[in-house]
Formats: structure tokens, sequence, C-alpha cells
């Protein structure tokens, strides 16, 4: 995605060092500085980008999957041995739980690397991390025109703008480009039409706020955030006219895990007869399990992202202050499910099916 004039993505590989054909190093911009700062940090280890994911320096789950697959990419500079390989991959596979694309990268960097002989390794996890994050870009693109067919049927007949509604982050940040549920807002606004979105903040990590308003005041998409309880309101008096969300793993059911919230914004939508989107590359999909309730594990993060909250000060200097009276406890259960019965239609880079049809997408796939 552009900003200004430089087009960018969320990771890339570095130069190779002189006298070298490989890179030494993957690039990430650091979200955690975002919005206030925009950095770029080198990561020169497999054990460094395992603690970017775990610390959300990169984040979203196709992002984590291209950032684990560069992993394997640093790992193999460090040893092209299968044991360190082997270590590496638990390493990464341990660093966020709930994205199932992180599982997904890292099983085909090892079905890439594992039967090569030892010595072409590294040069086959360059180039096998590299393909990852250009298909990311591809299928995220896909799913931006996909979507906008969609959206562009919601506004026939309508002489107003299109209100979207979306929870978190699943713009290009939370991905190598382009993002998912915003990839069809991306393509709806370069299209010419007149499009707003309602940014829930996303509390506690307010990845709303900061990222997503951050990304569509990039691309001068007008948007608006609000409280992560204002949308129910909103749709009560005609505001909203779909909701659209990524999510970090769909059963082969339908069932939708994504950010903390989702769950409370699909009901509400139900209840409004509002449709309700799910845009995910396949990667995302589990096929192998059927309950998203009962079957996926959900990442349960640091209890002082809910009692303290950071931002910018009037000084200049990004400040965390405390929200709770001291010793409070704090639960901060990072995702919840959407059951399938709550989805309208899942976007995939192959077209808008309904859970229901999940699985004849699997099936093509395997044709
Ligand atoms: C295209 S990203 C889809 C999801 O990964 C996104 O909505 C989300 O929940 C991200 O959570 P995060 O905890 O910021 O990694």
């Amino acid at each position: 995605m552009k900003i200004g004039k430089q087009s960018w993505r969320t990771i890339w590989a570095g130069q190779p060092a002189s006298g070298s054909m490989l890179p030494q190093q993957v690039c990430i911009i650091d979200q955690t500085g975002l919005p206030h700062q925009f950095r770029v940090v080198e990561i020169d280890s497999v054990r460094q980008m395992a603690e970017a994911i775990r610390n959300m320096q990169v984040r979203g789950a196709p992002l984590i999957g291209a950032a684990a697959a560069y992993g394997m990419a640093l790992a193999s500079l460090e040893s092209d041995d299968e044991k360190h390989l082997q270590e590496s991959a638990r390493l990464l596979l341990a660093s966020r739980p709930t994205a199932v694309n992180l599982r997904w990268a890292l099983e085909r960097m090892l079905e890439r690397l594992l039967p090569v002989s030892p010595h072409l390794r590294c040069e086959y996890a360059w180039r096998e991390a590299g393909c990852i994050a250009d298909e990311d870009v591809v299928i995220n693109h896909a799913i931006g025109q996909q979507g906008l067919n969609l959206l562009r049927e919601l506004a026939r007949g309508k002489s107003r703008r299109l209100n979207i509604l979306t929870h978190c982050n699943a713009g290009w940040l939370a991905t190598v480009d382009w993002g998912t549920a915003l990839a069809p807002v991306y393509a709806a606004f370069d299209a010419g039409m007149d499009v707003h979105v309602w940014v829930d903040e996303t509390r506690p990590r307010n990845q709303g706020a900061s990222l997503t308003a951050w990304e569509l005041a990039q691309h001068g998409i007008p948007f608006t955030v609000i409280c992560d309880n204002a949308g129910g309101h909103l749709m009560q008096h005609g505001q909203v006219d779909c909701v659209i969300v990524g999510a970090d793993r769909v059963t082969r059911t339908g069932d939708v895990c994504n950010k903390i919230g989702t769950y409370l914004k699909a009901l509400a939508a139900f209840d409004n007869q509002i449709p309700f989107y799910v845009a995910v590359p396949t990667p995302t999909i589990d096929w192998r399990i059927e309950s998203g309730v009962r079957d996926i594990p959900i990442e349960e993060r640091d209890p002082r992202e809910v009692t303290t909250i950071s931002g910018l000060a009037d000084d200049g200097t990004v400040r965390t202050l405390s929200l709770t009276p001291a010793g409070s406890m704090a639960a901060n259960p990072a995702f919840d499910v959407t059951p399938a019965r709550l989805v309208t239609g899942i976007i995939t880079e192959h077209g808008c099916v309904t859970p229901n049809d999940l699985i004849r997408i699997h099936q093509e796939m395997k044709e």
C-alpha cells in the first residue's frame, strides 16, 4: 500500500550481504509504534522473529503466517540441520496459538525444506517464504475484487454513502498487503464508490483505533472511530449497511474465530438483519476441525493490556496509564468464536459462499 508516494509491504527480505546471494535479515513495519511512530525494524534471527510475533510487532493472521515463513528462512541461515529447523518451527509455533496461518506456513516450509539436500535448504527457504508472501498479496487482492461485487450489490438503489462496520484491524497491516476485511473497502473506494467505515476501537489493544484508523487515513477513506459498545446502537438506527471482519481461524463448518468482541457484533447484526461478512484467505481455514468453540485454542494475553491504556501525551511521548484500582484482577481472552449460523457469507479469493458451502471450496481446491 502507498504511504505518500512510496509503496510498502508489511514484511520483506533484506538485502544480501556482500559475497552472498541470500538475504541475511527480514524487515518489518513495527506495528507497536503505530499510529504515532512509523518505524522499520530488522529481524536477524529466528528467536527475534518469534519474539516479534509474540509481542505483536507483526500481527494479523496472514502476516503472522508470512512472518513465520521468513522466520524459517532466518533459521536456515543459522543451520541447515533438520533438528534446528524442527526446533525453530516449534519455537515459532508457540509464539501465538490462535491464528492457524502460523501452523499452515510452518508445515508448508518444513514440507518444502526437509526432503531436499541440506546445502540447498537455505536457498529453498528464502524462495518459499517469498512465495508465501507474494501469494498472500495476490489472494488478498482477489478477496478485494470478490468483496467489491458484494458492496456494489449493497449500494444498488441507495442514494447515500455505504456504511461498513469493521472490528479490529484486518487491513493491509494485518497481511503482507491489501488486507482481508478492508480489501473490499480499498477496492470500492478506488473504483469511485462512496464508502465510509465505522471503526471499532477494539479494546484492549485498540487495533481499530490505532491501526485501522491509520491505514484508512493514509488512503483517504472516510472513517469514524467508535467505542466497542456503539455498533449495536448504530445498527438499530439504520447507520450500518454491512459488517465485514477478518478471521484468525475458520472451521470447516464455518465457525469464525476473530478478535474478542466480534461475536457481539455478529449477534447485533443478526438481530438487525444486517449482512455479516467474514473475509478470509483459504490458509485461514482449518479444514481439520469442526467446532470453533470446542476446537480453537484462544490466546489469553497479559491482564495489564486490560488494566492499562497507552497513548500519546501532550509532550509527544507515548505513555501507559493505569485504568483500574491497584491490584484489580483482569482477564484478557484475545479472541472469540462467532457460530456459523450468524455469518451471512465468507469471502475468500474464490468467491463468497455461505458457511455451509465452505466444504465445496475445499473439494474444488483438491481437484
Ligand atoms: C486479516 S487479519 C484477521 C485477524 O487476524 C484480525 O481480525 C485479528 O483478530 C488480529 O488480531 P491480533 O491480535 O491483532 O493479531
